[in-house]
């Protein structure tokens, strides 16, 4: 591929690996955006849209985004002001995936009980920009000042075992499950922020032109996202029963009723939340709703 064939394509950043990575494929082929990568190539063309894919780590793509380099791209909204980039891009859609927050973290048998307890302290962590503005604030509230204030100290990876290693006093790192923290013997004693994958687009885009794609592949990921959180809810119900069961299921904008053969029964139709599923179906049942069925949305736009 000469670098001639990305003349006029949409540039849309991906990260090329680590935790958001197979979740942005899976999103890539939900709204038909069809490539072929090749193993050594950071870069590949769309085939059916005047797209081309940069695969980037997620901690490079707020900046490139945000000086325009690329127009579009996924990544974590905790990249972003790590990277300083907030006023720079803008954040189209949140994904709904990669959810988890970022924790001030301590050994569990350590005397510190809050994030004040490390101020003036070590705190290690691979988010310097976002620890060091919640420490600043900390250490200004408390008037610390010059070597009184607290180090906050860069490591890539890893994170967790500075306190055993006798490095840190305290981290600040990314908190999912807990698994990585309890295996460190760690615990939380504060939330830094809570994070998401999101789809970003420069603030202030270089390419006009662009906008009517970049629409078009925001309002498609946005299907694919609603068709992960919702389902079609589909069930049958004597007409004197209808107002309790519509209370349950209201739909987004409103359900829809179709008349059965048997003239004193309906059947609705409503969209519902993937989670709320099995409670929605629970309180159908106890309304009088026979015949209830969840369809799994393939895609969607709503
Ligand atoms: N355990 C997790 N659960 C959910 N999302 C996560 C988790 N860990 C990281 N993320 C999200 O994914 C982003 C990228 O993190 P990840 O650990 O995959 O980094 P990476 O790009 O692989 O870099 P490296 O492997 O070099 O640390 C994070 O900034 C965060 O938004
Ligand atoms: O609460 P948990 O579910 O255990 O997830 C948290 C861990 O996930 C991330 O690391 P990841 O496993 O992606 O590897 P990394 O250290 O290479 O970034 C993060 O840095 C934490 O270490």
């Amino acid at each position: 591929m000469n670098l001639e064939s990305l003349d006029g394509r949409l540039l849309f950043a991906i990260p090329k690996k680590g935790r958001l990575h197979d979740k942005c494929l899976e999103l890539l082929a939900g709204a038909n955006i069809q490539f072929r990568k090749h193993d050594r190539l950071d870069v590949c063309l769309v085939l059916n849209h005047p797209i081309a894919l940069v695969f980037l780590p997620a901690s490079d793509i707020p900046s490139f985004v945000g000086k325009g380099n690329v127009d579009l791209g996924i990544t974590g909204h905790d990249v972003i002001l790590e990277a300083n980039m907030q006023e720079h891009v803008t954040e189209a859609l949140r994904l709904g995936f990669g959810k988890c927050a970022l924790q001030v973290q301590v050994p569990e048998n350590s005397a510190f009980k809050k994030a004040e307890d490390l101020a003036g302290k070590r705190v290690v962590t691979s988010f310097e920009v976002i620890a060091g503005e919640y420490f600043g604030k900390i250490d200004q509230g408390l008037g610390l000042e010059g070597d009184k204030r607290t180090q906050i100290e860069y490591v890539g990876g890893s994170v967790e075992a500075a306190c055993a290693l006798g490095l840190a006093d305290g981290i600040v790192d990314l908190v999912e499950s807990g698994d990585t923290m309890r295996a460190a013997g760690l615990h939380a004693i504060a939330t830094v922020l809570q994070t998401e994958a999101v789809l970003i687009k420069s603030s202030t885009p270089k390419h006009a032109n662009l906008t009517p794609l970049i629409t078009r592949i925001t309002q498609r990921i946005a299907g694919v996202i609603a068709s992960n959180k919702f389902v079609l809810c589909q069930y049958n119900i004597p007409r004197a029963s209808l107002a309790k069961c519509t209370a349950v299921t209201p739909g987004r904008r409103a359900p829809t009723i179709s008349p059965l053969e048997e003239s004193d029964w309906v059947a609705v139709s409503s969209m519902v939340e993937k989670s709320r599923a099995a409670d929605v179906m629970d309180e159908l049942v106890q309304a009088g709703a026979e015949d209830i069925l969840i369809l799994k949305l393939d895609n969607c736009r709503v």
